[in-house]
């Protein structure tokens, strides 16, 4: 047999070291039982699903019936096509089978989902575990090849009594499966370099889900962007999945005639409806039935679509098309019957972390492009300052312009530093977000180990910059405070400025709404902070906010640094003078230091709770 013929989970050499490991692998990962009931056992059946849009100004009155009387099933051991035209609401039924329907106050949704015989619900984390779903978009860690990306997610889905050996196994042996052995060990690449083909890639995404064994695999268009060759192999690869007892849901679009002739069976929707569901080989034969037969040489999902949208919906209904639901598809779900899920007792948290983290600076060292741009920025501006301000440290402080001139360079380093980390932060969350989506929602760790390694990174990104603007500024400005109170200052800003950045990549989506927010968040900071502007001239309504500015802090902390030790005389004076001005209390350092504390704690946890509620559907 053709390894790219063989069958996952298909086992080669009884003897080998690899099965006794896959049959260890499925005992644990497959312990599903099914409960009876009125479909098939095991099968997915669904029945009397509506999604309704309500009409908000005129309450209770549905606007759109975007889901109307559905029903249908996806059958174990076989393909299952979702199609229809566009607006037919093929997304909206993948929706909520998979449990991913944005909660939406204005839609309503009926219905039931039987997993062989028992109610599932799809929105539940459990039940999920039973599910596998690949999205349209690769959501891959592209500075990953696809062996690191098979193991990242055994490691982190599998009981936790699973070997280190057993892990490697099962890897090899499904990099095999999937066609992928000669591109396991090649970087998967994107944006930054070109890596593993498209086709490839999409077989790495089928790949992360099959690794924990799923019961039903979901994939959303997974021919989408894919040549007919490549699009032949992903359809061969869903085919050998069913076969081996799976069942393998999708939504497609325009297939080509050989790839349709590949699935088992088809379910077509129209104005969201069913108009026609059943076998592929049927197609010909109910198309004649119901008076539309197939023309010569016609790519058969061309004509299902065509006769789908060529036609009045009223004309369809008076012929075989749009049957009602059988009153033997109905399920009558058994008492006290629970959905069983596979005992997947996780790796602990700490073990998450350590993956996350190791997988991170990975990313740093593969692609260090990004840390070294902003280092480079970050030098050239420092040495721009640094000759602005030259020496300016070093000055007479008895004369006020030279404390003047320390307040501004100080003010100048902090703005810098406030907006240095912002793009690549900013840039690097957008990037990391629909990875995070996708494997927080297929259960591969929990928010707090991922929201500290990506602390982990965004920390070494942020000192490494800070760390190389101290080095050119501190001694070209000749401040006279410790480089390690400089330093840590500097190191304090920017990692608030990167907690927003953060913060502001949860709600958006799209970078450019985040980027174009974060000026907005940003720019009031230099009026709240009172480095422009005394605190005191400003209209009371707006006061409270110097409080919420992470400038007002790290700018206070830097003048009381500088400040507090000048000349006596004179300098003594005006040091003070300045200090009083800019209301900066040298007892009050602590304070300031907490305050940053709480800032970025705030943003940080405002970001964990924004982004979880994003990836629960
Ligand atoms: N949340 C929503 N609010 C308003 N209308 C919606 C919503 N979701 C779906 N619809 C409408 O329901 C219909 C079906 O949409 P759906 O996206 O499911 O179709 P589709 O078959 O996936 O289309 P396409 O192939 O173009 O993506 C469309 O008319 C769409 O505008």
């Amino acid at each position: 047999m053709n390894q790219d013929d063989m069958p996952i989970g298909d086992i080669e050499d009884p003897k080998s070291a690899v099965e006794s490991t896959e049959k260890t692998m499925d005992s644990r990962t497959s312990s599903t039982k099914f409960g009876s009931g009125g479909g098939a056992k095991g099968d997915l059946v669904w029945s009397g699903m509506n999604l309704k849009l309500m009409d908000k100004k005129n309450k209770g009155n549905v606007k759109l019936d975007i889901l109307k009387d559905v029903w249908g099933k996806a059958e174990v051991g076989k393909t299952t096509a979702i199609m229809g035209a566009s607006g037919a609401g093929k997304t909206s039924l993948f929706q909520v089978l998979t449990g991913r329907l944005p909660t939406q106050g204005d839609l309503v949704q009926e219905g039931e989902i039987f997993l062989g015989g028992v109610r599932v619900d799809p929105r539940d984390r459990e039940h999920r575990k039973l599910f596998g779903y690949v999205a349209q978009e690769d959501a891959l860690h592209e500075t990953s090849t696809p062996r690191e990306a098979l193991r990242f997610s055994a490691k982190l889905r599998l009981p936790r009594t699973t070997s280190d050996e057993e892990i490697e196994a099962l890897v090899t042996k499904k990099l095999r499966a999937l066609g992928l052995e000669d591109a396991a060990d090649t970087i998967i690449g994107g944006g930054f370099k070109k890596g593993i083909s498209g086709g490839q890639k999409k077989r790495v995404c089928i790949g992360v889900e099959l690794i924990a064994s799923p019961t039903i695999i979901f994939l959303d268009e997974p021919t989408s962007g894919l040549d007919s060759y490549a699009a032949a192999q992903v359809m061969q690869l869903l085919d050998d999945v069913a076969k081996e007892g799976n069942i393998v849901l999708f939504t497609i679009h325009q297939p080509s005639s050989k790839v349709f002739n590949s699935f088992d069976n088809l379910i077509l929707l129209n104005k969201g409806q069913v108009m026609h569901q059943g076998a592929v080989d049927n197609i010909g034969a109910d198309y004649k039935a119901a008076g539309f037969p197939m023309p010569e040489n016609y790519n058969p999902a061309d004509w299902v679509i065509d006769v789908s949208e060529m036609n009045d919906i009223d004309d369809l209904k008076k012929t075989t098309f749009f049957a009602s639901e059988p009153k033997d598809h109905k399920i009558i779900p058994v008492k006290g019957e629970k959905l069983e899920v596979p005992d997947s007792k996780h790796v602990s948290a700490f073990t998450e972390l350590k993956y996350l983290l190791s997988r991170e600076f990975r990313d740093i060292k593969r692609n260090p492009l990004m840390t070294v741009i902003n280092v480079t920025i970050t030098s050239i501006l420092a040495a721009i300052f640094g000759i602005m301000f030259w020496d300016v440290g070093r000055k007479d402080r008895a004369e006020f312009v030279v404390v003047q001139a320390i307040l501004g360079s100080l003010v100048n380093i902090m703005i810098s530093t406030l907006f240095g980390q912002s793009n690549s932060a900013i840039t690097i969350f957008a990037r990391d977000r629909p990875l995070f989506l996708r494997e927080y929602s297929t259960d591969h760790y929990t928010i707090v180990p991922y929201f500290l390694s990506k602390l982990g990174s965004e920390m070494f990104n942020a000192f490494a910059a800070v760390f190389a603007q101290a080095l050119v500024v501190y001694w070209m400005m000749g401040f006279t405070m410790g480089f390690g109170n400089f330093l840590a200052i500097t190191y304090a800003m920017s990692l608030v400025s990167t907690a927003v950045c953060v913060m502001l990549g949860a709600f958006f989506a799209n970078p450019e709404n985040a980027t174009a927010l974060f000026t907005l968040v940003v720019v009031p900071q230099l009026y709240f902070s009172g480095v422009f502007i005394s605190i005191d001239l400003l209209p009371d309504l707006v006061q409270w906010a110097q409080y919420v500015c992470s400038l007002t802090y790290t700018s206070r902390l830097a003048l009381a640094y500088e400040l507090q030790n000048c000349e006596p005389g004179l300098a003594a004076q005006n040091c003070e003078d300045t200090l009083a001005r800019n209301n900066v209390n040298i007892d009050d350092i602590w304070w300031y230091w907490l305050a940053l504390l709480g800032l970025f704690t705030a943003f940080r946890l405002v970001a964990m709770i924004v982004l979880r509620s994003k990836a629960n559907y």
